[in-house]
Parts: structure tokens; C-alpha cells; sequence
């Protein structure tokens, strides 16, 4: 596992995020336990079977939910409490687009985080103008979010996350519930992506090109380290595990 250094030797905060002994508790469960992990790499895979504590981890880090125990940091900012300085270094997709929609039109949707970032409306409308003509989409201006795609509401999402250029964008299985068309076509986007990206994900294949893949099982570090090691092992004990009986790996 990567230590997570508390200053580099230069005195300044460590690059991206960095969780010293992170711990969280749910109604009397330990849930994640005291996890410390540097994460800096380019491209990161969070891989783990249901309930191994992927979304906390997500929330964590994202300063939805703070640490029972120890401390995260981004990019040296405690996520929880700079949640201004938070838009600028982090972005969120969630698994299901309309968790995250919050207006009734592409443009106020996709304005809203700039306005957030203290940007001024008008200023914030005509980036949000040029950035859907940009990408050919100005005809979107004004249209109702209830009438785009699954596909195109997740595109829509990515944009408002762009839009406000974060170092770091946390995505919840990213590609959960879409046709192939547009998985490979969000993949695409993503994949040219200049920033950091931390993907949490139940399918190994789409973390083959990680930097690091790190699989979380009960809330701790199960294996961590480039897809070529992790990704194996973590096959092949969820080949072990389907073969069991169904129930005989539930908790007793
Ligand atoms: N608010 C909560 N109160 C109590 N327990 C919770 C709460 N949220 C999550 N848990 C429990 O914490 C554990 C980890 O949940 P989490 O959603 O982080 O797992 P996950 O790896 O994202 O799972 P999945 O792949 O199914 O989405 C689960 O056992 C879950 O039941």
C-alpha cells in the first residue's frame, strides 16, 4: 500500500488525495477502516465486490461524509469544509444522471457550477454558450433536460464537471445501464480526459489500461498496484467466490 505522506519535503500539501488513517463508521459498522492511500496516479480504478465500501470511499472523498477516525485531503484542502475550493479540485459523476441534475434546462444545469465558483451569470451563460457550440450542440441551449437520453443526460453531466476544470473527477460506474454505442463513446471522452480520474467499478476489463487498481474488500485494502497484478487476483477470488454455495460468504 502507498503511505500517505502528511507534506512533501518541500513543506507543501502532496499532489491529489491523500486519506491517513480513514475510518468510517455506519450505524455501528465499520465500514471503511482505517485506509491510507496516496492517491496521485493519472488513471485509478477502485474495483470491489457490492458492499465493500466503494461509494464511502467515493463520499469520502468527495466531502459528502467526513472520517470517524484520521483525515483526507485534496490537494491539501479538507473536502468537507472547503467545499468552495472543493469545485475547483474535484469533480463528481454519479452512477445515475438524474442523482446529479438539479435544473430543468441544459444551460441552467450546466451554468450552475460556474455560478457556484463565484463566475458572474452573464459570464457563466456565455461559457456555457460556447461550450456547447463548441462540441456542436448549440441547439441544446434551452432545451429541457427531460427530453435528452440516458446518454446524453450522463454527456450532459460530464460537461457541467468539465466546465469547471477540476484537477481530479471521481466517477461511480461510469458506464453502468448504457447501451455499447454509448459506453464506447463516453469511454472515448473520458480517455482523453486530461485530468485525474478515479473510477469506482464492478467490471475489471474497464480498469486494464489504469495506472493503479486498488480492490477494496471490507472496507480495507484487499490488493493495491498496476492492473497486471491486482486484477488477476481479484478474478480469480471472484471466480472462488461464485463457485461457493450462494449464501456461503455472507457475514454470519
Ligand atoms: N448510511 C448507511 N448506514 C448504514 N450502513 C451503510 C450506509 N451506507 C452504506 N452502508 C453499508 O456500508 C457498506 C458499504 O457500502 P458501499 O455502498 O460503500 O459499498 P459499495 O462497495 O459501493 O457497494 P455496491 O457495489 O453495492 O454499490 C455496505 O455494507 C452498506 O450496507
Amino acid at each position: 500500500m502507498t503511505q500517505a505522506p502528511s507534506l512533501t519535503p518541500d513543506g507543501t500539501a502532496p499532489a491529489g488525495i491523500v486519506l491517513a488513517g480513514a475510518a468510517i463508521t455506519l450505524s455501528g459498522r465499520p465500514v471503511l477502516r482505517d485506509l491510507s492511500l496516496h492517491l496521485s496516479q493519472q488513471r485509478i480504478g477502485i474495483i470491489g465486490r457490492n458492499g465493500s465500501g466503494k461509494s464511502t470511499l467515493l463520499r469520502l472523498m468527495a466531502g459528502l461524509i467526513t472520517p470517524d477516525n484520521g483525515t483526507v485531503r485534496v490537494e491539501g484542502c479538507d473536502p468537507a469544509r472547503d467545499r468552495k475550493a472543493m469545485l475547483a479540485h474535484l469533480g463528481i459523476l454519479f452512477q445515475n444522471p438524474d442523482h446529479q441534475i438539479l435544473f430543468p434546462t441544459v444551460d441552467e444545469e450546466l451554468a450552475f457550477g460556474l455560478i457556484q465558483m463565484g463566475v458572474p451569470k452573464a459570464g457563466a451563460h456565455s461559457r456555457v454558450t460556447a461550450h456547447l457550440a463548441q462540441h456542436g450542440r448549440s441547439h441544446w441551449l434551452g432545451a429541457s433536460v427531460a427530453t435528452l437520453s440516458q446518454g446524453q443526460r450522463h454527456w450532459l453531466c460530464l460537461q457541467s464537471v468539465l466546465l469547471m476544470q477540476p484537477r481530479t473527477i471521481l466517477l461511480d460506474e461510469p458506464l453502468a445501464g448504457l447501451d455499447l454505442p454509448t459506453q464506447t463513446r463516453l469511454a472515448r471522452s473520458f480517455a482523453a480526459l486530461p485530468q485525474r480520474l478515479i473510477t469506482i467499478t464492478h467490471d475489471p476489463a474497464s480498469l486494464s489500461s489504469c495506472d493503479r487498481v486498488i480492490w477494496l474488500e471490507g472496507g480495507t485494502v484487499a490488493a493495491d498496484g498496476p492492473p497486471a497484478k491486482v486484477l488477476p487476483l481479484f478474478d480469480a477470488e471472484m471466480q472462488r467466490l461464485g463457485g461457493l454455495d450462494a449464501d456461503a460468504d455472507l457475514p454470519g
